[in-house]
C-alpha cells in the first residue's frame, strides 16, 4: 500500500454498515446473543464467502446480519467501522443502513438507529469524523413495506439525511418505487439510487428522472450507453463506484476490464467506495490500491476521484472547500 493512497484524505459515500460486518464479529455477537451459527468458526464462515452475483452475495449478507439484535450490537459494528475509516484517513462518510432487513426479524428500529447514530456522534466527537446516514429501502420487498418504513422513520427524522434503494436490482427497477420517493423528497430527505450494478443503463435514467435522486449508486452501466454517459459528465452526477465489490461479484471478470478510468476521463463524476468490505476484500485504501495496481491509475487519477467524492458529498461548502484544500496539499506534496 502506498503511502500516497495512505494518507489521501478520503470520503466514502457508498458502504453498508451491515456489510461491515466482520466473522470475527459474527461470532462475538452470536456468542453475546446466544445464537447458535452455521459455522463452526470464523475460517469456515469466511471460506462461504464464494459469490457468484449479487444475489449469491445478498443471501449470505442477509444471513449474517442477524447476530445484529440490539443497540449496542449497531453500535459496536458502527464503531469498528468508523475507527477503521479513521485510521485508513478517511474523513467523512455517508453510510447505509437498511431498517427492513432487522424490523423484519423483530429488531425495534429505535435500537437500529440509536445505535448507528451514537457511534456516529462518537466518531464526530472524538476524531472530527463527520457523517449522514442514508435508509435504503430493499427493493425485493414491496413499495408498500417501503412506505411503512418511511413512516417507522418519522421519528428519527433528524437521524436520517437520505433515502436509498438497495437490494436485488433485476427485476425490481426504479420504478417500482416512483410514489415512495416522491413522497420522501417531499418530507424532506435526499435521494440516491442504487442503479446499474448488475441492471441496465435504463434503470439508471429511470433514477434519474422519475425518482429525482442526486447520486447514483454504482451506476457502473452507464459504459455501455454513450449518450448517458454524456449526460453524466455534462450535468456532473456522482456515481459512487465499488471496485472490489464489482469485482467479487463479477460485474467485471478482471480489474483491468473495470470502467472507473474510462468514465473518470470522460469527465463523470465517479467516486471510490467500498460498498460490503467485510465481504469484498478490502475497506477503502484497499479500493483505491486495487484501482493503481489492477487498472493502473495514476495518482493523479486518484487525486481527482478523491476530489470528485468531496463534490458528490452533502457537506455544507465550507466544510467542502477545507477538504478540498487538504487533498490538494496531499497532491502538491507527491505530485510536484
Ligand atoms: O452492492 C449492493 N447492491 C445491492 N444491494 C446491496 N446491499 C448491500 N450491498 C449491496
Ligand atoms: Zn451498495
Amino acid at each position: 500500500m502506498s503511502s500516497f493512497i495512505r494518507e489521501l484524505p478520503k470520503v466514502e459515500l457508498h458502504l453498508h454498515i451491515e456489510g461491515t460486518l466482520e466473522p470475527e464479529m459474527v461470532f462475538y455477537l452470536a456468542k453475546r446473543n446466544g445464537i447458535t451459527l452455521d459455522y463452526a468458526d470464523e475460517s469456515a464462515l469466511r471460506a462461504a464467502y464464494q459469490f457468484n452475483d449479487l444475489q449469491s452475495f445478498l443471501n449470505i449478507y442477509y444471513q449474517g446480519m442477524q447476530v445484529l439484535q440490539t443497540e449496542q450490537d449497531f453500535f459496536d459494528l458502527t464503531w469498528a467501522y468508523l475507527a477503521r475509516s479513521h485510521q485508513e484517513n478517511v474523513r467523512h462518510v455517508e453510510i447505509f443502513f437498511d431498517p427492513q432487513a432487522h424490523t423484519e426479524r423483530g429488531v425495534a428500529f429505535a435500537d437500529v438507529v440509536n445505535g448507528i447514530s451514537g457511534a456516529l456522534a462518537k466518531a464526530k466527537q472524538e476524531w472530527g469524523l463527520t457523517s449522514y446516514l442514508i435508509m435504503s429501502f430493499l427493493r425485493h420487498l414491496s413499495q408498500e413495506a417501503a412506505f411503512e418504513t418511511l413512516q417507522q422513520a418519522k421519528p428519527f427524522k433528524s437521524f436520517i439525511t437520505g433515502v436509498g434503494l438497495d437490494s436485488a436490482e433485476r427485476g425490481n427497477p426504479p420504478t417500482k418505487f416512483t410514489q415512495v420517493f416522491a413522497v420522501a423528497a417531499q418530507q424532506g430527505y435526499r435521494l440516491v439510487a442504487h442503479a446499474g450494478e448488475e441492471g441496465p443503463a435504463s434503470y439508471i435514467r429511470d433514477a434519474l428522472d422519475i425518482l429525482k435522486v442526486e447520486r447514483i449508486d454504482h451506476g457502473v452501466a452507464a459504459i455501455h450507453d454513450a449518450p448517458l454517459m454524456a449526460r453524466l459528465a455534462q450535468e456532473r452526477i456522482p456515481l459512487t463506484v465499488c471496485p472490489l465489490s464489482n469485482l467479487v461479484l463479477k460485474v467485471v471478470d478482471d480489474m483491468s476490464e473495470h470502467p472507473m478510468l474510462a468514465l473518470l476521463h470522460a469527465g463523470v463524476c465517479v467516486t471510490v467506495n467500498a460498498d460490503d468490505p467485510a465481504y469484498f476484500g478490502g475497506y477503502m485504501n484497499a479500493n483505491y490500491q486495487a484501482l493503481q495496481e489492477g487498472l493502473g491509475a495514476s495518482d493523479a487519477d486518484l487525486l481527482q476521484l478523491a476530489l470528485n467524492s468531496v463534490e458528490a458529498c452533502w457537506l455544507p461548502e465550507s466544510e467542502k472547500a477545507t477538504l478540498v484544500e487538504r487533498i490538494r496539499a496531499h497532491g502538491q506534496q507527491y505530485l510536484a
